[in-house]
């Protein structure tokens, strides 16, 4: 055994909590989009996260990592309120974005949302036209003119890489598309009305390798226009396309770092037999 084997193996959990430390990175003020400061939250009294602090940095990928049930969906939907509509849902601690607390009393809510916007597992695209699809939330939010509409929209496909597949056929069914189009086809429909946030729940595991790839592909290029949240069981997923990447086991922040230093050289063991697979 090497002497950083060594001493990897002496950081027990045991002695991380006895500390009161997470190792985890910090970002300054300005680079920070979001900011949990001691998260708690139980459905119906159940714990499902425990006590999280950790900021989420602008312009970047930071992917959430851990086994199933975890709690990186319920992490998730903390970020833009989702469970406001969950009344068996309780809640402690903080989340700042942009400077200001999500639960403040004059929130506005829906403008929460379209700021952080969050795109499912599996491609919902409504039973509408591709064009009606990504009009949509424009719709609800402003009166465009019909040609500033259509300019919005094709930003917004072309941002979302389906473009080319779909200009000649706007006004089909969004369901004819294959899933990894629906699936860009919802990233457009969040886009259009241009968030600053985008929350992505296992984007492509319901999608075959070529479409994961453009998605993958797509993360990389958005994360010039916005800031990306990723949740993945797919470990060569988070190591590809994330910036940083927090592991969080049992509703806790176990370690939270560079993708690089996560994956080459993390600082527990239990990230370790995580990341390996020796723990699932
Ligand atoms: N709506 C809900 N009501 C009650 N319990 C829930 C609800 N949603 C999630 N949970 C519980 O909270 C815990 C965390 O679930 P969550 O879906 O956040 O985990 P996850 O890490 O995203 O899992 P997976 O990787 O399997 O999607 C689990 O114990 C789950 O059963």
């Amino acid at each position: 055994m090497h002497d950083a084997e060594i001493r990897k193996a002496e950081i027990s959990n045991a002695d991380i909590r006895a500390a009161g430390k997470t190792p985890a990175v910090r970002f300054a003020p300005e680079h920070s989009s979001l900011c949990l400061e001691r998260l708690t939250l139980a459905y119906a009294g159940k714990p499902a996260l425990n006590d999280l602090t950790l900021q989420i940095p602008r312009h970047r990928i930071t992917a959430f990592i851990g086994p199933s049930g975890c709690g990186k969906s319920t992490l998730l939907r903390a970020l833009n309120r989702l469970h406001d509509l969950n009344p068996a849902v309780t809640q402690q601690g903080s989340i700042t974005f942009e400077g200001e607390d999500i639960h403040a009393a004059h929130t506005n809510v829906a403008e929460l949302r379209r700021r952080i916007g969050m795109v499912f597992q599996t491609p919902n695209p409504f039973p509408l036209s591709i064009y009606e699809n990504v009009a949509f939330g424009l719709r609800l939010q402003n009166r465009l003119k019909k040609r500033q509409r259509d300019d919005v929209i094709e930003w917004a496909l072309r941002s979302a890489a389906l473009w080319d597949e779909v200009k000649d056929r706007l006004h089909t069914s969004a369901w004819q598309l294959s899933g990894g189009q629906q699936q860009r086809l919802v990233i457009a429909r969040t886009l259009a009305v241009k968030p600053d946030i985008l929350l992505l729940d296992e984007p492509a595991s319901a999608l075959d390798p070529i479409s994961t790839l453009k998605i993958e592909e797509l993360m990389g290029d958005l994360k010039h226009q916005l800031t990306l949240v990723l949740v993945t069981h797919n470990m060569q997923q988070a190591a590809r396309v994330s910036d940083y990447t927090a592991f969080v086991d049992n509703g806790r922040l176990i370690e939270y770092g560079t993708t690089d230093d996560i994956f080459t050289n993390p600082r527990l063991r239990r990230t370790e037999n995580y990341i390996t697979g020796r723990m699932n």
